[in-house]
């Protein structure tokens, strides 16, 4: 059977990468995906905006949607103190499968779990289901008309407390205009943009980030 793109991804990372090593998996991804394929990873310059603010939050518990390969879930978990923990929604069962090969080759599957299904079925059985109480740190990267309904879904059950980020990417290519007029209308949300650029291309692109404040 045709190998998808998202094999292709993987099985270069699985023949020229580290194991165990996530700075290589995501490093391997980037340069196949700038030069053989591209593909739709946060990438290294939304990347690097990623991190610092990671940095800057220091999470302990951390929703992803839209996981994709698992390129972000590699490269937040690389960064992630040994108890924190990451959850990341896909829906696609191949994605889902690529993602796993992915995150346990980078050696970063005791602080990703991937949870299976649409983000509006697993959002509302985080408490009760996944032990969750409330969300540190959230990174939007799925489709880009659920930025919005996602986020109210969370607020709805409650997942997000005094100073819980929400960091969105793509608010320009492909754009998520709903989500942007919401949240920077909101008071209860102190909004930051990030200009950066679409991964692996010159064309323009940002994130932005989302302070709950209560
Ligand atoms: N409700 C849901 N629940 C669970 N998983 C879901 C979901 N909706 C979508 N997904 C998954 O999230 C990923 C979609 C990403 C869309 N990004 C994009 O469309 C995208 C496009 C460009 N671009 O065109 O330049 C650049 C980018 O950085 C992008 O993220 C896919 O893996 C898809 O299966
Ligand atoms: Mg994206």
């Amino acid at each position: 059977m045709a190998q998808s793109k998202e094999e292709r991804i993987l099985n270069f990372v699985l023949q020229n990468a580290v194991r165990g090593d996530p700075q290589s998996v995501v490093d391997t991804i980037d340069k196949y995906c700038s030069q053989k394929e591209w593909a739709m990873n946060v990438g290294a310059e939304k990347g690097l905006i990623l991190d610092k603010i990671l940095e800057e939050t220091k999470p302990s518990v951390l929703l992803e949607l839209g996981t994709y390969c698992g390129y972000s879930a590699v490269r937040i978990a690389r960064l992630l103190k040994p108890s924190a923990r990451l959850l990341t929604i896909e829906f696609n069962p191949d994605f889902a499968a690529i993602a796993r090969q992915m995150i346990e080759f980078a050696g970063v599957q005791d602080k990703v779990k991937i949870l299976e299904g649409p983000s509006q079925t697993i959002i509302p059985q985080l408490k009760k289901k996944h032990e969750v109480d409330t969300l540190d740190f959230v990174f939007l990267d799925h489709w880009k008309d659920r930025y919005l309904p996602d986020t109210i879904l969370l607020l709805e059950h409650g997942l997000l407390r005094k100073g819980s980020v929400i960091l969105a990417d793509n608010v320009i290519v492909p754009g998520a205009p709903e989500f942007i007029k919401y949240i920077r209308n909101n008071s209860r949300f102190e909004c930051t943009n990030y200009p950066s650029h679409v991964e692996y291309m010159k064309v323009k692109d940002a994130m932005e980030k989302a302070v709950f404040v209560g």
